[in-house]
């Protein structure tokens, strides 16, 4: 295990913001793809996926995941909510219920299988990570590709159903590639305002914020998906964030205009059906692990608020 002291990566209280106050969020590193004749060819039990259950990016990959029935394809390890100045941490170091020890390496943190791939690497441990057992690399550590790959990579191994189930239909791509956008601006929106570090910064991320969600109140009037009458990745990426908005995001991020219970009924209605009708949704869902690490004391965050 890697002795680096790479604290100033892991530790949420010496990152550092913009100039300007604000927190802009670093692109994500290991971009690679599974794809059949590629480096990385789909295989059953050959990938394994890092989570936390807290995450709102690495809830995306769990729900598609499930969606597309790969939960055997693709095992899946739960880190502990509780961030220490390490990062991530296994449940050797923190057994925090439902978290898990690394079963690969028994790393002690999540950073241990970043330095373990990459011993200079200089960007965030964050999660999800998809691993490669086989060439023992990390091949994806972005939520939004990750979730491509699990909705087309592994077709020819499934059985019909669930390769035919597509979240990113041809005939919808530029809708919800064009929603994906501005939506992004809700799912960062929360962090940027939690980890402004004066007023304006703060203001320059909530107002914005709201405004989406204004416009996603207005699309969602009267529907059950945002794009056309199906469930689509849009609707996956959007649920990650309205399920956390009441219980962490409204107080802990101080995103506090409105409420998604009493300010947006045509959002909560969609959201409520999401989690009640469709198991991947609510199967993923552990308000524990969510609430935890947005509030856990050790966390930055909690001080990092203007
Ligand atoms: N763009 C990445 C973002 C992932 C991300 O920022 N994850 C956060 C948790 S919500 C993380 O692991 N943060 C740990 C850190 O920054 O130290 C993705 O979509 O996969």
């Amino acid at each position: 295990m890697s002795t680096r002291d790479v604290t100033h990566l892991s530790d949420l209280s010496k990152m550092v913001p913009s100039q300007d106050g604000s927190f802009n969020r670093a692109p994500s590193q290991f971009r690679n793809w599974v794809e059949q004749g590629g480096k990385y060819e789909a295989e059953k039990g050959r990938y394994h996926l890092y989570v936390s259950y807290g995450c709102p990016w690495a809830a995306r990959t769990l729900i598609m995941r499930q969606l597309k029935g790969l939960e055997d394809f693709i095992p899946i390890t739960v880190l502990s909510p509780r961030l220490d100045e390490l990062g991530w941490p296994f449940a050797n170091i923190d057994p925090f219920p439902g978290a898990e020890v690394d079963p690969l390496y028994s790393a002690d943190h999540l950073k241990d299988i970043y330095l373990r791939v990459t011993p200079d690497y200089e960007g965030r441990f964050t999660v999800p990570v998809l691993y490669d057992k086989k060439t023992e690399t990390i091949v994806n550590n972005e939520s939004s590709e990750i979730i491509r790959i699990f909705n087309s990579a592994f077709n020819h191994l499934l059985p019909a159903d669930k390769a035919k189930f597509d979240l990113y239909p041809e005939h919808l791509r530029k809708e919800i590639d064009e929603l994906n956008t501005w939506v992004y601006d809700t799912t960062d929106g929360v962090y940027k305002a939690v980890f402004a570090a004066n007023q304006s910064a703060y203001e320059k991320a909530v107002y914005p914020l709201f405004e989406s969600l204004d416009r996603l109140e207005k699309i969602l009037d009267g529907k059950d998906y945002l794009i056309g009458d199906q469930l689509t990745e849009a609707d996956i990426r959007l649920f990650v964030t309205i399920i956390r908005f009441d219980v962490a995001y409204y107080s802990h991020c101080k995103c506090n205009i409105r409420d998604i219970r009493n300010g947006y009924p045509a959002i909560h209605l969609w959201l409520r059906k999401l989690y009640w009708n469709v198991p991947a949704f609510k199967d993923t869902c552990d308000f524990d692990h969510i609430k935890t690490g947005y509030y856990w004391a050790k966390s930055a965050r909690i001080s990092a608020n203007p």
